[in-house]
């Protein structure tokens, strides 16, 4: 048991799906994964372990922020031993083309948050994608005729940004969408020499205001929770 999971050693497979919520997670082990049993109910932030495609995996809710999630993705690593992980989370479109429901697949994550400069003595690290990882994503996209985006996404520390246009810079960048984690998934993985990605359904437009239900966010994501997983497997 780590501090914040009680699963035992050896409940937790080494590859592991990592939404930030909680009963996504739960969702994604009743509906996708045979013979899943809860290894962690600490906190409320349920973690599965199960069959998929007669494969062990896992998946475990993170909670919202780069705090949260790092917290998780250190003692799965280092106490669980789990090597190849993908979050599977919700974003907010800052691209006219990124609409509700669309897919992202993160090849690298911009960050306003503090996580990687209090790293490396206050320069700037840049948070990148395991490669075989990427592509197998995108070719399990392609395969099953999901559209999706691949590109650079930002990972904020704030939800409710005061100033209006806070994103503009970096949707003139280019950056697809905003969420709250990569950026530290694939730094903390990187500092392990291990597998990470972060593939990401559009929750919300930062564009046009349109928005899924908070039941859509926890149990509507299919596409990403079955790219994420066939990603994970060996095939
Ligand atoms: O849907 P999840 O995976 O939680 O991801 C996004 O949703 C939360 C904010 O609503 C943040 O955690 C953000 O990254
Ligand atoms: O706008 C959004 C939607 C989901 N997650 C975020 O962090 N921002």
């Amino acid at each position: 048991m780590s501090i914040h999971i009680s699963a035992k050693k050896g409940e937790i497979a080494d590859k592991i799906l990592l939404p930030g919520d909680p009963l996504r997670a739960k969702w994604i082990a009743e509906t996708f994964l045979d013979n899943a049993f809860c290894y962690n109910e600490v906190r409320n932030m349920f973690g599965y372990t199960g069959e998929y495609k007669g494969q062990r995996v896992s998946v475990q809710g993170t909670g919202m922020g780069i705090p949260s999630a790092s917290i998780y993705i250190e003692e799965l690593i280092n106490d669980y031993e789990v090597k190849s992980l993908i979050r599977v989370g919700s974003a907010g479109s800052l691209q006219k083309n990124v609409t509700l429901r669309d897919i992202v697949i993160a090849m690298s994550a911009s960050t306003n948050s503090s996580f990687n400069r209090l790293k490396f003595n206050g320069s700037d690290y840049a948070p990148t994608a395991n490669f075989e990882l990427f592509k197998k994503a995108i070719d399990i996209a392609k395969t099953h005729n999901i559209k999706y985006h691949a590109g650079n996404v930002f990972s904020s520390d704030i939800f409710y940004a005061d100033q209006k246009g806070y994103y503009d810079i970096w949707a003139k960048y280019n950056v697809l969408c905003v969420e709250m984690e990569v950026a530290a998934l694939y730094t903390i993985a990187a500092k392990f020499g291990l597998q990470a990605l972060g593939i990401l359904t559009i929750s919300d437009s930062l564009i046009n205001g349109a928005h899924t239900s908070a039941e859509d966010r926890e149990k509507s994501f299919k596409e990403m929770a079955l790219i994420g997983l066939d990603t994970l497997i060996n095939e």
